[in-house]
């Protein structure tokens, strides 16, 4: 099977490359030269653990292949895969342009028949609107049947998320066009689910929504653990061993971010407030995670009065561990709130920096390490979970601080041991050490 896929960024990328590596011959078309230049010679412009191995094992193997000429790219291919960017507009809806431009562009240089499969995240009614745009522009002669495809992998994970995901969805409303992009699925070995577009692209929305819904949820009974002495750890832990509630996505901290939570569900309220129905949850769940993300901005406040002149270290830029990528990361959020109080910060991250830099550019420094980071500040800010930080010993801000107080927006260390330093350690859901908690807390 001959796949094209449209746009190399985190999902393009990864769906190419996985594609590849079980048995098709893969494609890869961008708009961006310079990202194209570097895939052919094998280096991944994101960084993904395991991407780049993978991607040269199948250009060596001749399975991968990347142009930024749509022509090529286009008019030989059996199955095209549409996974250009579909960032947020100002009011908060699905900006479709990239998608659009990309459907015009296969109208116009498809000359056999074709499955377009739409995996980028779009709303209710996309994927027939874009099979009327394609109907409108391409040949008559070709037959072009647009399916819907959307995609659950997660950034830091996303080739194990490819080969090991909980479903594989497919919305068409073409029996054969579905039964194509299952036997394209199928080495995977992940259950496949089929049904109609609108659902298909429903099930994407819903599915994040649900995934915010968790942690917002999770993240006021933490900000109302701090206020009755009781711990977060203990309460996700016991919670979560309902089978019916799940252990996963109950981990408090200062709120989600990344490229897709924060839009998707702008997106899906702008959705339901298109056909009259205002999701009032969802907007909870919003305005909970944008006081979250400024917790510990306010916890910092509320322990310094003014912060001005003080000096600040950020551990962790990026939306979550091992990603590069830091949008709509809280980082940036604290940083700014920071700034305008003018603190001196000093920023780190083992991977995103240089994104990082693109935003910040000069207004904070950057330490070559962590422990360069923290040395001599008045506090330290821990903003990403990364191994690398989560394993720094609390001694080492003994040391380097002439008064460690560390605001850990991630929880990662144990309550127990973060009062068996001279510290003064300020996590989510557990209080201030020093204060009475919970005897028997097993779990971080
Ligand atoms: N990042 C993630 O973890 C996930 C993202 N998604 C969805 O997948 C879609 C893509 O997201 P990302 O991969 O994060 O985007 P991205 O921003 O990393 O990459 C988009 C790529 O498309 C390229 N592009 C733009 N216009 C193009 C055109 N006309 N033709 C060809 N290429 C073009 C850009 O140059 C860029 O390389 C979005 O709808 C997103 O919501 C879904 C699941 C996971
Ligand atoms: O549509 C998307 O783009 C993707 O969005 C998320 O994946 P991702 O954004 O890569 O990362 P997650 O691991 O879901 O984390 C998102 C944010 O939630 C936060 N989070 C996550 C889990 C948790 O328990 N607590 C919590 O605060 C993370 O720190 C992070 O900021 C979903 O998990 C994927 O299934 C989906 O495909």
């Amino acid at each position: 099977m001959k796949i094209t896929i449209a746009g190399t960024g985190y999902v393009g990328l990864v769906t190419g490359v996985c594609l590849a590596d079980i048995g098709h011959i893969v494609t890869c078309y961008d708009i961006d030269e310079q990202k194209v230049q570097k895939m052919r010679q094998g280096i991944s412009p994101i960084y993904e653990p395991g991407l780049e191995d993978l991607m040269k094992k199948n250009i060596e193997e001749a399975r991968l292949f990347f142009t930024t000429d749509p022509q090529t790219a286009y008019e030989d291919a059996d199955v095209i895969y549409i996974a250009v960017g579909t960032p947020e507009n100002e009011d908060g809806s699905a900006n479709l342009t990239y998608v659009e431009e990309t459907a015009l562009a296969i109208s116009r240089y498809v000359i056999k028949d074709v499955i377009v499969v739409i995996k980028s995240t779009v709303p209710v009614g996309t994927n027939d609107r874009i099979q009327a745009l394609i109907d409108k522009h391409k040949s008559p002669e070709i037959r072009v049947a647009v399916v819907s495809n959307p995609e659950f992998l997660r950034e830091g994970s996303a080739i194990y998320d490819m080969f090991h995901g909980d479903r594989i969805v497919i919305g068409a409303n073409d029996e054969y066009a579905a039964s194509v992009i299952e036997e394209i699925n199928k080495p995977f070995g992940i259950p496949i689910i089929k049904t109609d577009r609108r659902s298909a692209e429903m099930i994407k929305y819903a599915a994040n929504a649900f995934l915010a819904t968790k942690i917002s949820f999770i993240n006021e009974i933490a900000n109302i653990c701090e206020k009755v002495g009781a711990n977060i750890d203990d309460v996700a832990y016991g919670i979560g061993q309902d089978k019916r509630i799940g252990p996963h996505f109950l981990k408090a901290g200062i709120g989600y971010g990344g490229s897709c939570f924060p839009k998707d569900t702008k997106a899906l309220v702008q959705l339901a407030g298109n056909v009259q129905h205002k999701f009032d949850l969802l907007e909870s769940v919003i305005n909970v995670n944008n006081k979250q993300r400024l917790l510990l901005y306010t916890k910092a406040k509320e322990m310094f009065g003014a912060l001005a002149g003080k000096k600040a270290a950020v551990l962790g830029l990026a939306f979550k561990p091992n990603t590069d990528d830091i949008r709509e990361a809280a980082s940036i959020v604290l940083i700014d709130k920071l700034l305008e109080e003018q603190v001196d910060i000093t920023v780190y991250d083992p991977v995103a920096m240089e994104n990082a830099k693109k935003i910040l550019n000069d207004s904070v420094q950057y330490a070559r390490s962590a422990v360069d980071a923290i040395n001599g500040k008045d506090m330290v800010f821990i903003v990403t979970e990364w191994e690398e930080i989560k394993n720094i010993p609390l001694s080492t801000y003994v040391e380097k601080m002439k008064e460690p107080i560390i605001f850990d927006g991630r929880n990662c260390y144990s309550w127990q041991e973060a009062k068996s330093y001279p510290v003064t350690y300020i996590s989510i859901g557990r209080g201030q050490a020093g204060e009475a908690q919970p005897l028997f807390s097993k779990h971080k």
